[in-house]
């Protein structure tokens, strides 16, 4: 029997890649739009509480269990930034082309490249669960000048993994998951669902 669970989200990229790991193990994911919920409100400066906000909105909306993911790429020499601003780093209407210009642009006078990935997912069994599910996940690399691949989403094409020598969008969809932050917090969130 396999599990409905409600995705908190409207980003097909993420969609694709929770499906991977949680259609094998008997979970059926719907992206939210499915039910016509908009966008949550994302007002936090920390992830945990807009990947709270996403889940507790979706699971008002549907009545079902929801699974909220915030994240985005932090990068050192800039303080952390774009971090929770991520996804409208160039402002609105949020743009991934536009975003990595700015990310590039702003590390064009910095030596160090150096950059993570972060991503948090939080699990609620109904809108006013009391006990969220939370799990984590980080992935380092760097900041590249010029895209590389044509894989995943958002800043992949820019975020290179040294000991790989490739970045994010030319890892295949089961590398990258092998590996992600959202990978990696998705596998600690199913063994605490157990
Ligand atoms: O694996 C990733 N590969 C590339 N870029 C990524 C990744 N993971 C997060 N990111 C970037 C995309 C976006 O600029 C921001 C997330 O923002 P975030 O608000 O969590 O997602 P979103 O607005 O795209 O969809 P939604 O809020 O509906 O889940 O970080
Ligand atoms: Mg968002």
């Amino acid at each position: 029997m396999t599990q409905r669970l409600i995705l908190a989200s409207n980003n097909a990229g993420k969609l694709k890649e929770f499906s991977e790991i949680l259609g094998p193990i008997g979970f059926t994911l719907h992206p939210q739009g499915e039910f016509n919920v908009p966008e949550a409100e994302e007002p936090h400066a920390t992830f945990v509480e807009n990947a709270l906000e996403k889940a507790r909105h979706a699971s008002r909306l549907t009545g079902l269990p929801a699974l909220g993911d915030d994240s985005g790429v932090c990068v050192n020499a800039l303080g952390g930034a774009p971090g929770v601003w991520s996804a409208r780093f160039a402002g609105e209407p949020k743009s991934d082309a536009r975003n990595n210009e700015k990310l590039v642009a702003d590390l064009a006078a910095h030596a160090d490249k150096s950059a993570y990935y972060y991503c948090v997912l939080v699990y609620v069994r109904h809108a006013d669960d009391p006990q969220p599910v939370i799990a984590d996940g980080v992935w380092e690399g760097e900041i590249v000048a010029e895209p590389r691949g044509k894989g995943g989403f958002g800043y992949d094409p820019y975020f290179f993994i040294p000991s790989l020598g490739k970045c994010a969008a030319e890892l295949t969809p089961a590398e990258k998951n092998a590996l992600s932050h959202r990978g990696q917090a998705l596998r600690a969130l199913v063994e605490k669902l157990k």
